[in-house]
Order: structure tokens, then sequence, then C-alpha cells
């Protein structure tokens, strides 16, 4: 696997791939791999005849009081899974390539109203530097396809509508959610949880799913739903963030009238914040 830091590497071997005809496939990461991202890998293998991974931990989605600092980095690790899965080269680039002039006079992209709600309320800017940056990613690497995971529902939704509103002539697809035997779905940020918080942690999908099973039985009060699955959560010892049952198309509240309907959730167990989603 090739190991890329520069753009103008990039470029070059980006330009050879084309030359031979050959159709490219991109996976944006922020590193700390696991089977959630290398699943992203082997589907990508299966849309075109290369694969390049990014890792970059994007400064610019991390607000001024997270975990930018301490965000797991395992280069050596990362490289291993991915030559394993053949992915065909790897770019990781420096903050300082990326954003050469710094952040605040950095130009952005902002998909409107799809980031308003869920975790846009609570991470304020956060999608407009995962906007910002997956686009420069795509300018750099201009892949004919990219890979995203489902467990990031939002960010899907928002990479998907920026595509279209910008004319990007890039296929994005949607991979789901790789989870642990209990149902926890794979996360970097798992590693933060001491061995009590993981025990406790796969509550939070156990609850969406208990949650599914109400609407498929009728339950057609959803902001009272909402309310008791915070309490079931508070009770398992999460600190609720957000549930909301929400307009697959839109991501704006669901009504009972909403025919295609996902709940999306994010809650805190001590510092760490997990996000999970279900489709009903
Ligand atoms: N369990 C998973 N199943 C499928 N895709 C995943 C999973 N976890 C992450 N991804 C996808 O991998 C890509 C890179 O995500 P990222 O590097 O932020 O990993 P992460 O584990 O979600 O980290 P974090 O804990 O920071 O949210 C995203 O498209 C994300 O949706
Ligand atoms: C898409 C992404 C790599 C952009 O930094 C990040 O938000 C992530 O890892 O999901
Ligand atoms: N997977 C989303 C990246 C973030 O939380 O910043």
């Amino acid at each position: 696997m090739l190991m890329i830091q520069d753009t103008a590497q990039l470029r070059a071997l980006i330009r050879q791939w084309r030359q031979a005809g050959e159709r490219i496939a991109f996976v944006p990461t922020m590193g700390n791999l696991h089977q959630g991202h290398l699943q992203l890998v082997d589907t990508a293998k299966q849309h075109a005849d290369r694969v390049i991974v990014s890792i970059f931990v994007n400064p610019m989605q991390f607000g001024a009081n997270e975990d930018l600092d301490k965000y797991p980095r395992t280069l050596e690790q990362d490289c291993q899974g991915l030559t394993e899965h053949g992915a065909d080269a790897v770019f990781t680039p420096t903050p300082q390539l990326i954003y050469p002039r710094g952040l605040d006079v950095q130009t952005y992209v902002e998909v409107p109203l799809l980031g308003d709600y869920h975790c846009g309320a609570s991470r304020a800017g956060h999608f407009r530097g995962v906007s910002t940056i997956v686009t420069k990613l795509f300018n750099l690497v201009q892949p004919d396809v990219a890979c995203f995971g489902q467990k990031d529902y939002q960010q899907l939704a928002i990479i998907r509508q920026m595509v279209a509103d910008l004319s990007m002539p890039i296929e994005i697809i949607g991979v789901p959610t790789i989870r642990a035997e209990d149902g926890l779905a794979l996360s970097s940020r798992n590693g933060y949880l001491t061995a009590e918080q993981r025990a406790t942690a796969p509550a939070l999908y156990r609850t969406l799913e208990w949650m599914k099973q109400q609407l498929n039985q009728g339950f057609s009060d959803l902001r009272a739903l909402e309310q008791q699955a915070k309490e079931q959560l508070a009770a398992a010892g999460f600190k609720a963030d957000y549930i909301n049952i929400s307009n697959r198309q839109t991501l704006v509240p669901a009504t009972d009238t909403t025919a295609a309907v996902v709940i999306l959730a994010a809650a805190a167990l001590g510092n760490t914040r997990l996000i999970d989603n279900i489709e009903v």
C-alpha cells in the first residue's frame, strides 16, 4: 500500500490511475480504524479498481471543548488493517497542508437545513467542518465513488445533499453500521469507555430497538416515546443529548403521518459521547 503525505504525490498517483482508465473509490476517515471502517474499504473495493483511504483528524469539525487533542492516532496499526483489506493507498495530510492559512480565514462549505437539528444543534460548526474537509478531499482525490457509514446518519445525508447541490460527479454509497456482538455500534470513541461504561453502552441501541418495536406496534405519540426513551437511558446511566424520531429525508421531527422514519440518538457516558440510529 502506498503512503502519501503531500498533494503533488497524490495528484500524480490519481493521474496515473486515470490514464490507465481505472475507477477510483475513496474512503475518508479520521483513523483509529476498526471493522466499521474496514467494511467501508471492502465495499469501496466492490465499486472500483482502486481504493484510496484518507486519515485526517480534521480540526475544523471539532468544537473548542471537544476531544481534538486526545483523539486516538494509531497510524501503524491502521496501515496494517488497510493493507490486509487491499487498500491501494492511504493519504495522511497534516493540518498545515490542508489549512495553510489557518482555520479562521478558510473558505467553507455549509449545507443548509439538514445540519440544523441533532448533532448540528449540539456541535456548532461541526457539519461546516465536515462539509468543507470532504469537499477539499474530494477535490484532491477526485474519486468516482466515495463510501460513508450509516452510523453517522446525519453526516451521510449532508454529504449526499452537498454532492447534489454542488453537482459533484461522485457517487455516494452509504454502508450499514457494523456492531459489536452486544449491539454497540463500533466507533473510535468507544475506546474512551471504562469497562463499566462499555458494559452499559449497548443500552443505547437496545433503546432504539425498543422504540422501533413500539412504533411498529402502532404507538403514535412520538414526543412521549422520545421522552420515555430518554428516561430509560438516564436510568441506565447515560446523559441523553437527543433522541429524535425524524423524517428520513429531511431529518426534521417526524409526525404520525411520516412515511419513512429514522430514530437518531446521541448520549454520553461520562465524557464520552456516543451516537447511533435505527430506521423504522
Ligand atoms: N460502526 C461503523 N459501521 C460503519 N461505518 C462506520 C462505523 N463507524 C464509523 N463508520 C464510518 O467510518 C467513516 C469514518 O468515521 P470516523 O473515522 O469518524 O470513525 P468513528 O468510529 O465514527 O469515529 P468517532 O468515534 O470519531 O465518531 C465515516 O463514514 C463513518 O460513518
Ligand atoms: C467524514 C470525515 C472523515 C470528515 O472528517 C469524518 O467526519 C468522519 O470520520 O466521519
Ligand atoms: N464520525 C464523525 C466524526 C466526528 O465526530 O467528528
